[in-house]
């Protein structure tokens, strides 16, 4: 069976709709970071998440390296730093532009993030131009915030949710 265009399969994908996260790193190899919607959650038990990277990113050789990355779910105010993380610009500049900490692995966790996934990288996967990671999930922060930034049709959005308690209270959890 034939194969569809990667450019049909582009536009398609724009329709889906995801969220935006950072995906950070940082060890022996280095700190770095990349905007990333190839994020999906892949069971509860142990928690894992799977990040795809493109294995020709300026952050493959650092994440793949270090073996740890922080997920760090991005609220409606962090358009800006989606665009920094998105390419082209020198990692220390990407990092300067916010405040960031750290949880159990080392990796850089953004101050004000929606949700921030602190992993270390139990699997990969090749898959055509990108790696696919299973993240197993160490430590967690979530800040409360109730908006989140949405990629959708090749522009940024933001949805919100209407009752603040949805969210629930402002919690960090896991090894300290
Ligand atoms: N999974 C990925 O690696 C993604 C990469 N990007 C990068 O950001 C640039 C700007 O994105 P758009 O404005 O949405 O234009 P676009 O037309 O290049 O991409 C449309 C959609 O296709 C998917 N996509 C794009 N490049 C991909 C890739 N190399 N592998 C797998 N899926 C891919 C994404 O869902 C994206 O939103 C892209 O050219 C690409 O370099 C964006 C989204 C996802
Ligand atoms: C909204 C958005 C989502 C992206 N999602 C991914 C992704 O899931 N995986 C990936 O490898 N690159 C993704 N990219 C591309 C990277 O953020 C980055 O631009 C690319 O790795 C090249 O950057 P470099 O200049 O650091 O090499 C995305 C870019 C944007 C703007």
């Amino acid at each position: 069976m034939q194969d569809v265009a990667p450019r049909d399969y582009r536009d398609a994908m724009a329709c889906l709709g995801a969220a935006v996260s950072i995906v950070t790193t940082d060890g022996g190899a280095g700190r770095t970071g990349f905007t990333a919607s190839a994020i999906c959650s892949v069971t509860d038990d142990p928690p894992t998440l799977l990040v795809c990277i493109n294995r020709g990113s300026s952050a493959y050789a650092g994440v793949t390296r270090n073996k740890v990355v922080c997920i760090n779910v991005l609220s409606a105010r962090h358009e800006q730093l989606s665009r920094l993380f998105g390419g082209k610009v020198p990692a220390e500049e990407r990092f300067a532009a916010a405040a960031w900490s750290t949880l159990a692995t080392g990796a850089p966790v953004l101050a004000d993030c929606a949700a921030a996934f602190d992993c270390r990288i139990a699997d990969v996967v090749n898959v055509g131009t990108h790696d696919v990671l299973f993240c197993r999930v160490v430590a967690l922060q979530r800040s409360g915030r109730t908006d989140n930034l949405i990629y959708f049709g090749r522009a940024y959005h933001t949805v919100g949710m209407t009752d603040p308690a949805e969210a629930g209270p402002d919690s960090t959890s896991g090894p300290s």
